[in-house]
């Protein structure tokens, strides 16, 4: 699953998102239109992602993702705003203009009904919570700099390798080595190579660039989608032709010696990489762009507007960081470039190169230039750029396209772009916050500003989004599709926390591996939730119902996989109810927990469960040390000699438990002291490696070996005057008596 996970990471964020040009003025009543969920592409790869697929399809896109991360989570609209004509259906739902409202509308909790949930269970996906998480940790400024600094290896010793061979001056010669070609050998080998490159596919990836990108072939490979983080103009920024410059004038006589061994090709393949390092290291400025304005974009949209260069560079500058970089490549220089031998008094020959030419090459040329690639991007591709904060909102439905009516300025060129950016922080959590996201745009003709639809009264679900599009003429709408859809975890603690007992019910059936891959964090607020819903203890009776019919019919063990004992889970549900019921009395509406765990036990649903170890809910509440629960499940009827695999009983479980109560309660029920479990252990004794051991002391707990060893001896007591009166009314006593008769023998052999 996980795999499955960081697989989606890859995912272009936007090649599926439509952002439609009006083909005529949209009707004056709505905004927005719907879609139903069968018709749109989106749904058949979210359901290969379901299935797994290797390679996730591109199908979610910032606005997708937005709707994704829970932006219509907590989303309902306001019927008012519902479009004219939808008809009502007869819960008085409006249903769909096209998807007969079949596909439900995420309510929010206050307004939650029921039967929107149950469908919301019906439609539930998974995955999509993670996901969020991880596409964000893709791109921040941390990761950005993080991977600048495994570039400055490749640059080291990509230098390192140049310095190997002399300048080979010659290589640098027009017309020089290569019969009838004009140019020099370096531009030789590396056209060539960029050649072939291309054909493979290298300079789709938005991190390459050629050095010479006139009539370069096209790919011949079926081209992986890149995820489109930059602003579709950034793929105009090419400054390899100054990293080509100061590579060779400045860079190339500062690491080679003077003279000429003839190893031309060598050499040359060498300078390719070398350029291409640094060509590769200084355009990742692009993304440092872009994160530090998504991270910032107040700090930078005034300069970005009023177009001040040195104010931007300023902005992008950050000295301290610059200085780290520096000492820090020089320091590698200085380790890289040791020679190694087994000798060591060979090892402090120079380095390969000198430390102190990296730290000046970053100095001069290498950080310069980068800030020069951001500065490009923020200055001369947002010069036009329009910010607007407008309000979208819709109906939101899960795994189904839904559409918003936006009025954006129109991009100058087809080219260019429109990003969204996340505005309010307090969704932070529901947006992929470090990234905005630009979307190729089809020319349009624009409708004119008097038929826009007027933006709808924003009710309280409404998220605001910024709008950035370059270049402004005129105002026009744009349907953006939205996609909706829900975690698993997320739709159960919703429906949970809405008490809507039938989507809480079908959710687990039809996931029956949500629960299981709760964290325990969140199994613990689901149970939480649970206990501040209307009927907290049913709902948590629910909760604890489904888990352990689960585990029974075996459906949620084995597949886990993660070598967890579950079994704490169940006694941790038990607590859960008894907590809510604790909080419940608190309020001065006392209900009687152990009277609802009662029922359960009536039910049957826990007597008969026994997890694959063997363990009953009897053992479980041992361990945890619940002596009421215990006090309660022995009532019933449980067995108190009940054992699971390894033959563990439940007093042996409560001795590991560690609550004194727990124990005294078995010990007061006449749980048998002595009995041993397969490995020869008793409550008090462990057996093994010839020495006796205090299985409560091997634990830490004196109380509970001292609570031992005295029923101990009171059973010792009353056996020596079972057998006193043995020839008397010959009374068996009652069972667990004789219990610690048997027992007595085989606990000290
Ligand atoms: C790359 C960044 O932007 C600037 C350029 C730097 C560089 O090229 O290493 C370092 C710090 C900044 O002044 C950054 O902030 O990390």
């Amino acid at each position: 699953m996980r795999i499955e996970r960081r697989t989606r990471i890859q995912v272009p964020l936007e090649t599926n998102t439509e952002i439609k040009e009006r083909p005529q003025p949209p009707p004056a009543h709505s905004g927005w239109q719907h879609g139903t969920h069968e018709d749109h592409p989106d749904r058949v790869g979210y359901k290969r992602h379901q299935q797994g697929s290797e390679k996730y399809p591109a199908d979610i896109d910032l606005v997708h993702s937005l709707a994704f991360w829970g932006f219509g989570r907590d989303v309902k609209e306001e019927r008012s705003d519902d479009v004219e004509g939808d008809e009502e259906d007869e819960d008085g739902r409006k249903k769909d203009e096209e998807g007969e409202g079949d596909i439900p509308v995420l309510e929010d909790k206050e307004n939650a009904e029921p039967a929107d949930n149950l469908a919301l269970a019906e439609a539930g996906a998974e995955e999509v919570e993670l996901v969020q998480e991880e596409v964000s940790d893709t791109m921040s400024l941390e990761t950005v700099r993080n991977s600048l600094i495994e570039q400055e290896d490749t640059i080291i010793y990509s230098l390192m390798d140049r310095a190997n061979y002399p300048l080979n001056p010659k290589m640098y010669e027009s017309s020089s080595l290569i019969p009838g070609y004009d140019g020099s050998l370096v531009k030789f080998m590396v056209m060539e190579t960029e050649a072939v490159h291309a054909k493979c596919g290298r300079y789709e990836n938005p991190e390459e660039l050629p050095f010479f990108p006139a009539n370069l072939p096209s790919s011949l490979v079926s081209s992986q989608e890149y995820p489109k983080i930059l602003h579709p103009a950034a793929s105009s920024i090419n400054i390899n032709e100054l990293i080509w410059d100061f590579y060779f004038k400045n860079v190339l006589p500062l690491i080679a010696a003077p003279g000429d061994d003839g190893n031309y090709g060598k050499s040359a393949a060498s300078d390719l990489i070398c350029l291409q390092a640094l060509s590769r290291r200084i355009h990742y400025g692009k993304f440092v762009a872009e994160v530090k304005f998504i991270e910032a974009p107040q700090d930078y949209e005034p300069e970005i507007h009023s177009q001040d260069a040195d104010a931007l560079m300023k902005l992008l500058t950050f000295e301290d960081v610059e200085e780290m970089v520096k000492r820090r490549v020089e320091k590698k220089a200085a380790v890289y470039g040791q020679r190694v031998g087994l000798d060591d008094s060979k090892t402090d020959q120079k380095p390969k190169v000198d430390p102190g030419v990296v730290s000046r090459l970053y100095d001069e040329w290498v950080m310069p230039l980068t800030k020069k690639v951001q500065a490009t991007i923020q200055v001369g591709h947002y010069t036009h750029a329009q910010s607007t904060d407008v309000d979208i909102r819709t109906r939101w439905k899960i795994d189904s396209p839904a559409a918003a009516g936006i009025p954006v300025s129109p991009p100058r060129a087809p080219h260019h772009g429109i990003g969204f950016v996340p505005r309010q922080p307090a969704d932070r959590h529901h947006f992929p916050s470090s990234r905005h996201h630009f979307l190729d745009h089809p020319q349009a003709p624009a409708p004119a500003p008097s038929d826009l639809p007027p933006l709808p009264r924003p009710p309280r679900c409404t998220r605001t989004i910024g709008i950035l599009s370059s270049g402004l003429d005129q105002l026009m709408a744009l349907d953006i599709k939205l996609k909706v859809a829900f975690v698993g975890p997320s739709l159960l603690h919703h429906a949970v926390s809405c008490g809507d007992f039938d989507a809480v019910r079908k959710l687990i059936k039809q996931r029956n591996t949500i629960l299981a891959r709760l964290s325990h964090e969140k199994a613990d607020s689901i149970l939480h939730v649970a206990a501040s819903s209307e009927n907290p203890f049913d709902m948590a009776k629910l909760l604890v119902e489904l888990v352990l019919g689960f585990r029974h019919t075996g459906m949620n063990t084995s597949d886990n996989g993660d070598g967890v004992d579950r079994s704490v889970d169940d006694a941790a549900c038990i607590d859960n109810i008894r907590r809510s019921e604790a909080e419940e009395s608190e309020r001065g509406e006392a209900r009687g927990d152990l009277k609802q765990l009662e029922s359960l036990i009536h039910d049957g649903t826990i007597s008969m469960f026994s997890d694959q170890y063997g363990l009953t809910a009897l053992q479980a509440a041992n361990i945890k040390g619940h002596t009421e629960v215990v006090e309660l499940l022995i009532r019933q009827g449980l067995d108190l000699e009940c054992q699971d695999k390894e033959g563990h009983r439940p007093l042996h479980l409560a001795v590991e438990g560690g609550s004194v109560s727990t124990v005294q309660a078995l010990i007061d029920r006449g749980a048998d002291v002595n009995a041993a479990i397969r490995s020869g252990a008793t409550p008090l004794y462990c057996y093994g490696r010839g020495s006796n051991l205090y299985m409560a002391r091997v634990m830490g707990y004196g109380d509970i070996a001292r609570q031992l060893e005295e029923s101990r001896a009171a059973a010792l007591h009353r056996s020596a005057s079972v057998s006193s009166q043995r020839d008397g009314a010959a009374s068996l006593g009652d069972r667990k008596e004789r219990k610690h008769l048997v027992g007595v023998g085989g606990g000290e052999a």
